[in-house]
């Protein structure tokens, strides 16, 4: 997409399969497209996946009315809200703590941290969502990979969506419902595990209520405008997986791999968090403040290995102009980001990795700055960015703080290998391999 836009412009039209995809390659048209006609792009295009595997109602890809509308509060003012985020932070350091006695075991052997990253930033999501372990964990973790391989938006059914039968024929349907069957069964023992428990503990709404005790509430109280069906409470319980396991994962991945190929950048951010904790064993959530050189890698991270590189598409409601064009409606509308975020003229030596550059740019995630857009913008934008900013902050300072680390075997660092390979998120072709010396 990217070598087609510098062919074509910052706006082109594919069509693929019966599909009508428009791809933006600019920050003003992806402000044109999720500030100023925000409304209009507001929708999803509507896979067969997820009519199958996310239940018809999740959040990720509901289209845009009450049904969204409703889902979103919730995220917002329950799941995801700052007092929320704030309760699941033990979690979060548990998750670190846990990383950093795994790589301790290690005794300098090399330490798959692609493998590590992936499940601490799974770990934290399903103690999020379920709370302490539970007895499904194991089959719900590997019926869950099998699921999320449906949803690319990609496929057969999707692309010729007026032929049905090409999902019949092809096999797909069939095994997707039968991989949705699978999860559906997991999912009901985990909810009736959690009403039990509740009929137990009957007093009502605490601190202590995971994702899945939260929606079961909303759902017993059954809605203002739309009911909460339990249908909802599956599909938000799976976007949750969808929407924030890889993409955190992949993100303190790739973090990991620049942070070897730059060692000046590994020393300045080391420095930083020893300096700040000071012998400490613990890190404190205060102390995050005075990581800004590590909220600076971060950023710089999300920029140029962005987990999402088109963010999740949308779907025009209405015929618009956008750069002079037409677009009618129906259309599906991707946007770039991987490309913008890259872009020559908006980011001074774009392909190199510089925090430093993030010094005296105040850029934020809240979609205000369409040059900077790796949790996407407008009212669409991810709910998640607090909890996966917290989730990385921890692990990496964690990670910088107690070990010191370098490429197994002697490997120059400059000739690691950085392919990229796209799923649902982007991630590292090949697994990175480290040996962790420990800090005293
Ligand atoms: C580095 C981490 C993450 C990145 C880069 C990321 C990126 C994105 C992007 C690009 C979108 C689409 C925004 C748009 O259409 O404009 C999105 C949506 C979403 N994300 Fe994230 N995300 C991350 C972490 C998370 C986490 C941790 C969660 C939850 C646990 C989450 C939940 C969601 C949900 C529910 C949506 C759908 C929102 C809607 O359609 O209204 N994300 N995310």
């Amino acid at each position: 997409m990217t070598s087609l836009a510098k062919k074509y412009g910052p706006l082109f039209h594919l069509k693929l399969g019966e599909v009508d995809l428009m791809v933006i390659t600019s920050p003003q048209l992806a402000a044109e497209c999720m500030k100023t006609h925000d409304v209009n792009f507001a929708a999803r295009p509507q896979f067969l996946s997820r009519k199958i595997i996310l239940y018809n109602s999740d959040l990720v890809f509901a289209s845009y009315g009450k049904h969204w509308t409703q889902l979103r509060k919730i995220c917002t003012l329950e799941l995801f809200s700052n007092k929320r985020v704030k309760f699941l932070k033990p979690i979060m350091e548990e998750g670190a703590h846990n990383l950093v006695e795994k790589i301790r075991l290690a005794d300098g052997s090399p330490v798959n941290i692609t493998e590590m990253l992936f499940a601490v930033a799974n770990a934290t999501i399903t103690r999020a969502a379920f709370g302490k372990e539970f007895a499904q964990q194991e089959r719900f973790l590997s019926t869950i990979k099998e699921t999320f391989k449906y949803l690319s938006g990609f496929n057969v059914a999707d692309l010729f969506p007026s032929l049905n039968f090409l999902s019949d024929i092809s096999g797909l349907k069939t095994k997707m419902d039968r991989v949705h069957r699978v999860m559906d069964v997991i999912l009901n023992e985990i909810l009736q595990e959690h009403e039990r428990k509740n009929a137990i503990n009957e007093d009502g709404a605490t601190d202590e209520e995971d994702v899945v005790d939260i929606l079961l509430r909303l759902h017993k109280d059954g809605g203002k405008d739309v009911p909460i069906t339990m249908d909802s409470v599956k599909g938000v319980i799976l976007d949750l997986f969808l929407g924030g396991t890889e993409t955190t994962g992949a993100t303190m991945d790739w973090a990991m791999a620049e942070l070897i190929r730059h060692p000046e950048v590994m020393r300045k951010a080391q420095l930083e968090v020893r300096r700040v904790l000071n012998g400490r064993a613990k890190i404190n959530e205060v102390d995050f403040k005075n990581l800004p050189y590590l909220n600076m890698l971060i950023k710089e991270t999300l920029r140029l290995r962005t987990p999402a590189p088109i963010l999740v598409p949308r779907y025009s409601t209405e015929t618009v102009e956008l750069g002079g064009y037409t677009i009618p409606a129906g259309s599906r509308i991707v946007i770039n980001a991987w490309a913008i975020m890259r872009e020559q003229n908006g980011w001074e030596d774009a392909e190199r990795f510089l925090p430093e550059r993030f010094e005296n740019n105040q850029v934020e995630f809240v979609g205000t700055n369409y040059q900077y857009i790796p949790f996407g913008g407008g009212r669409r934008i991810c709910p998640g960015i607090s909890f996966s900013m917290s989730t990385m902050e921890n692990v990496l300072a964690n990670l910088l703080y107690h070990f010191d680390w370098k490429l197994p075997g002697g490997q120059n660092p400059k000739e690691l290998e950085m392919k990229e390979v796209s799923g649902l998120s982007l991630t590292r072709k090949s697994d990175l391999f480290l040996i962790a010396t420990p800090h005293n």
